[in-house]
Parts: structure tokens; C-alpha cells; sequence
């Protein structure tokens, strides 16, 4: 059995694995896991019972790949694997990718690694924040979002923005130098999720734009505005198009980060 990931291009963690294994003609077979889709496949009733149809994160089958029931996983023959970083650091292992994405050279690779472990709460923490709660808030409330509580998600994102720009892309082509290496196609795939909710970061930050024009051409415009297609009409997502208890987790997810 050759290798799998489960990934589905709503979120971000599992684009940038997409984008990867794209680029570096790293063979997989695309298991899509509709992350809106939920439980319902566990209570037996899935919509339009197709064989290979996609099916939820929340399925028993599912959770013998990734018992955290969360995408991306990865399968390689009886080898499972969860978190995005881990694999994508095994993909660049097992297929001895271009040495820029992840640098033998000491120092270059300890400047992907801090990237790496600063975005989690960081670029990624708020930009997700600001992604549920101007999509999926709405949803959950039936109520418009409150001017003044958009603009507090919004402050929290501009603040990790600038950290981006001033401590980690500086004056540079890309985070590590003059190439572009793991943690420019993490950072991109994670700045891409507040521009589907509609905020569009880039517009007004030049040197941003700029360096997500690089990272484009580097790996490839056309592979880059395929992974991107879903999440770039998410703005049109509406309640129906979610199951019920994801709707119920999320609200949960949303009133923790809000307390
Ligand atoms: N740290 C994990 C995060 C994985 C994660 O949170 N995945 C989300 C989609 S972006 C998910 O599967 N959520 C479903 C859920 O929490 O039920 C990684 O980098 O792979």
C-alpha cells in the first residue's frame, strides 16, 4: 500500500502538506476527510451513500488512522502519523527533498524551527480566530458580527503580523534567506485563512504581499490557487452546509477563546 494522507483543503495545516507533496512530485493517494461533514457518518446516515464519497473526521475509521480524529494524517503502509510539522518533516526525510525546504545547515535550520514553533499560537492561534469568528459566528448566532468585536480579533492578528514582518521576514526573500524552505509554505497556508473570511492581510502590507507572491512562484501559482479554491469561498459557507454537533464544537471552541 503506498502512501496516503488525509487531508481535506479547508484547513490549513493540510494544504501546506497538499502544496508539498504537489510540488515535489511526492507520489500520495488524496483521502479527502470533509471536516463539515462531522459525525454524521458514525450515526450511519451519510448524505448520498456513495461508494468513495468523502467522509467525516469523526468516523470510526477515521480514528484508527488518527486516533486525535484531526486532519492531516498520514498512512504509509502500517506507519500512521498526525501533525502537520511531523509530517511534512517525514515526507521531506523519506523523499530527500531540495535541501531549502528544510536546511542541513545548522543555523538555517534552527530559523525554520523557531518559525515553526512560534506560529502555532501565534499566526496560526489568531488567524484562525479571526476566521471562525467572522464565518462561522454568524452561523452559529444568526447574528451579524459585532463591529467591535471583529475589530478586537483583527488587533490580535496585526499584532503577530508585524512580529511576522519584523522579526522573522525582515528584509529578506523568504524566512530563512534567499530560499524558500518550510516555514514560508506554513506561514502562507495560515495567512490565507483570515483572507477567506475576507480579510484581506496583504492588501495592505507590501512587503507581505510581495514575499506571498515569492512563495507562489516558488512552489506554483496554479498548485497554489487549487489548494486555495475552497477556502477562498468560505465566505459563502452557510449553517446547512455544517453538521449540527461541528456547529456546537465550534461555538464551544469560540466562547473559550472569547473568555
Ligand atoms: N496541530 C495539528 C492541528 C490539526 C488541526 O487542528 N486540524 C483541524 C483542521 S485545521 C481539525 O482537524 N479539526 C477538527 C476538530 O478539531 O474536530 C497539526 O498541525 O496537524
Amino acid at each position: 500500500m503506498g502512501l496516503e494522507l488525509y487531508l481535506d483543503l479547508l484547513s490549513q495545516p493540510c494544504r501546506a502538506l497538499y502544496i508539498f507533496a504537489r510540488t515535489n512530485n511526492i507520489p500520495f493517494e488524496f483521502k479527502h476527510v470533509e471536516l463539515m461533514k462531522g459525525e454524521r457518518w458514525r450515526r450511519g446516515k451519510p448524505p448520498g451513500n456513495l461508494p468513495g464519497a468523502p467522509r467525516g473526521h469523526r468516523t470510526e475509521e477515521f480514528r484508527k488512522v488518527n486516533m486525535l480524529m484531526k486532519v492531516p494524517a498520514l498512512k504509509d503502509g502500517s506507519f500512521t502519523l498526525a501533525e502537520s510539522i511531523a509530517i511534512l518533516l517525514y515526507l521531506a526525510r523519506k523523499f530527500k527533498t531540495p535541501d531549502h525546504w528544510y536546511p542541513s545547515d545548522l543555523q538555517k535550520r534552527a530559523r525554520v524551527d523557531e518559525y515553526l514553533s512560534w506560529q502555532h499560537v501565534n499566526i496560526r492561534g489568531k488567524g484562525s480566530k479571526l476566521f471562525l469568528t467572522k464565518v462561522l459566528l454568524p452561523l452559529l448566532t444568526g447574528q451579524p458580527l459585532s463591529p467591535e468585536k471583529l475589530e478586537g480579533v483583527t488587533e490580535e492578528l496585526n499584532v503577530v503580523l508585524k512580529q511576522f514582518e519584523e522579526k522573522f521576514l525582515q528584509d529578506k526573500p523568504f524566512i530563512v534567506g534567499n530560499e524558500i524552505s518550510l516555514a514560508d509554505l506554513v506561514a502562507l497556508v495560515e495567512l490565507m485563512q483570515p483572507v477567506g473570511a475576507g480579510y484581506n492581510l496583504f492588501e495592505e502590507r507590501p512587503k507581505l504581499a510581495a514575499w506571498r507572491s515569492r512563495v507562489e512562484e516558488a512552489v506554483g501559482k496554479q498548485l497554489c490557487q487549487e489548494a486555495h479554491e475552497g477556502i477562498l469561498n468560505a465566505k459563502n459557507l452557510t449553517a446547512d452546509k455544517i453538521a449540527p454537533e461541528l456547529l456546537e464544537h465550534f461555538k464551544h471552541q469560540l466562547l473559550k477563546q472569547s473568555s
